[in-house]
């Protein structure tokens, strides 16, 4: 892959608009073939981004900025816990939306259950009415908890899908591409939609 930064500056445009990426909310990077990864500098308006307002981190741990003003994502460790796990994944994407947080709380369980949807074929599940849900876990103010306890679940189990919710806080992915990533999040997005909009309508969403 060549540098990613004009597709995740697109990409954060493009969450901004929807709602997605408020304010300084979310962050985004993408792997190159090296092991190094670009990843949003923290604390940046979301919706204008430019390809300097990136950290480059490479795979001992270290990082490079374009400027000293720069540090890496204060999530930087979910990031790092994906991409230790699912060696595939090219681009990691997280964004918070009104309806992730909405969701996130109809259920006390580890796992968001999905309704069977035909969208949820995006996620790479071919069934018919798949019964699958998304992994769930405690939002902490320390983040690299969070880290932690991505990595201690899926390293016991895989996922079903591509895709992590953080209570009150926002849904990650991961993709084979930048592009990939992108459809993730809007499927992940339109799925949490339709769960509260079923709610709302007093159908059984799951
Ligand atoms: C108002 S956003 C609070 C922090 C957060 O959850 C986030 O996604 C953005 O953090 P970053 O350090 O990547 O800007
Ligand atoms: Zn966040």
């Amino acid at each position: 892959m060549t540098d990613p930064r004009t597709d995740l500056v697109n990409a954060a445009k493009y969450f901004h608009q929807r709602g997605w990426m408020l304010g300084t909310a979310g962050n985004l990077s993408a792997r190159l073939e090296d092991g190094s990864f670009w990843i949003t500098a923290s604390g940046k308006s979301k919706g204008e981004l430019t390809e300097n307002d990136f950290i480059h981190q490479l795979p001992n741990g270290t990082f490079e900025k374009p400027r000293p003003d720069l540090k890496p994502s204060a999530e930087t460790s979910i990031h790092e816990a994906v991409y230790a796990i699912f060696p595939e994944a090219r681009a990691c994407y997280h964004v918070h939306s009104i309806e992730a947080n909405l969701v996130s709380n109809f259920t006390h369980a580890a796992i968001l259950p999905l309704p069977p949807l035909e969208m949820i074929k995006g996620f790479g599940i071919w069934e018919a009415n798949p019964k699958v849900g998304m992994p769930l876990f405690a939002n902490h103010l320390d983040v690299p908890m969070i880290g932690q306890a991505i990595r201690d679940r899926f390293t016991q189990e895989l996922p079903p899908i591509p895709a992590l919710l953080i209570r009150n806080h926002g849904v990650t992915v991961w993709g084979k591409s930048p592009e990939d990533a992108r459809n993730k999040i809007e499927l992940a997005e339109y799925i949490f939609r339709y769960m509260v909009q079923a709610k709302h309508l007093g159908l059984c969403s799951d």
